[in-house]
């Protein structure tokens, strides 16, 4: 890992490999860390988010997969966030702990959601119990109101935020809400917030507004096509940048309406990789043989600008 390098550009949210029993598989981490920068050329990730099926996995599961992602990331990784949001404080806390003991890169947390904060002193009051029992680990909020139910607007939240919270870093925004994610933006005049897209399907228009990078489930798989985008963008060649987006959104818009979730995305890791990332874990269920050879009859049929 690269400590004080900035991050931005890509990050994968990784699916967590589990054996065909339902136990986490650690033993292919290694291959999935090779694979995503030699592959992908993406080289940071986002462990135990939504797409890691975080919220589904005991804390010791959550301790192993942030060890092993952070010792296979050495020298490899720039970055390697590892989510700790928990609906209790203290496992939360204990995550936390734990990030920092292992040398994470940094640390994010989602609002819990089942006893849910009511306004943003409730929320930023649990963000600091937990930011601070990793007092030298840049921390951030992750946001993601359609999962969550949580809809206090980040914008608001930004406020007075570093003085409760002084690792406070940015923000993962995982919503539609380009107004909210553009006022953050406006604010963040001196830059030291970093905000980092999380809707794969519309990332050309969060650059647009002034995102710095983006987290999310597709860059697995998708991540060089996604670098091309990035690339054209700041060329600035938009035409080229809205092909890509356009291409990215037909795969997406076609897999959605077959029913696309975390399940489908390891389905579609495992046949575009070849790592066996294996089932998801109840409630979500294996992603059917029909989505399977649709998805990925789509995704070959693409054709894409630089030739692929
Ligand atoms: C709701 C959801 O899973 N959103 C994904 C997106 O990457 C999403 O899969 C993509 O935009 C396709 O809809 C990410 O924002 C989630 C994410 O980054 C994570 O796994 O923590």
């Amino acid at each position: 890992m690269t400590p004080g390098k900035k991050l931005q550009g890509l990050v994968a949210a990784t699916v967590t490999p589990m054996t065909p029993d339902g136990q986490i598989n650690l033993s292919v981490i290694r291959q999935y860390v090779d694979y995503l920068v030699s592959e992908q050329n993406v080289k940071n990730v986002f462990v135990n988010g939504t797409t890691g099926e975080g919220l589904s996995l005991n804390i010791q599961e959550r301790k192993q997969l942030a060890e092993e992602w952070v010792c296979q990331g050495k020298d490899k990784l720039d970055h390697v966030i590892i989510h700790v949001g928990a609906l209790s404080l203290p496992e939360s806390q204990e995550l936390a702990r734990h990030a920092a003991a292992i040398g994470a890169s940094a640390i994010a947390v989602i609002a819990p959601f089942f006893f849910k904060p009511t306004n943003k002193g409730e929320l930023i009051a649990f963000l600091q119990k937990v930011a601070s029992e990793a007092p030298a680990v840049p921390f951030y909020y992750y946001h993601i109101p359609p999962l969550t139910g949580v809809t206090i607007r980040v914008e608001e939240l930004l406020d007075g935020i570093k003085e409760q919270i002084p690792t406070f870093q940015g923000v993962k925004f995982s919503d539609t809400d380009l107004l909210d994610l553009a006022q953050c933006i406006n604010k963040n005049e001196r830059e030291q917030f970093v905000f980092l897209y999380g809707v794969d399907e519309q990332l050309l228009s969060a650059l647009a507004i002034g995102a710095n990078g983006a987290v999310g489930s597709t860059y697995n798989y998708l991540g060089r096509k996604t670098n091309l985008m990035l690339q054209a963008f700041a060329k600035p060649d938009l035409a080229l940048a809205q092909k890509y987006q356009f291409l990215t959104g037909e795969f997406l818009n076609f897999v959605i309406k077959l029913g696309f979730g975390v399940a489908q995305t390891k389905a579609v890791m495992t046949f575009v990789s070849g790592i066996p990332m294996g089932p998801p874990r109840l409630p979500l269920v294996d992603a059917s043989e029909e989505f399977i050879v649709k998805a990925k009859a789509k995704l070959d049929s693409i054709v894409w600008p630089d030739g692929d």
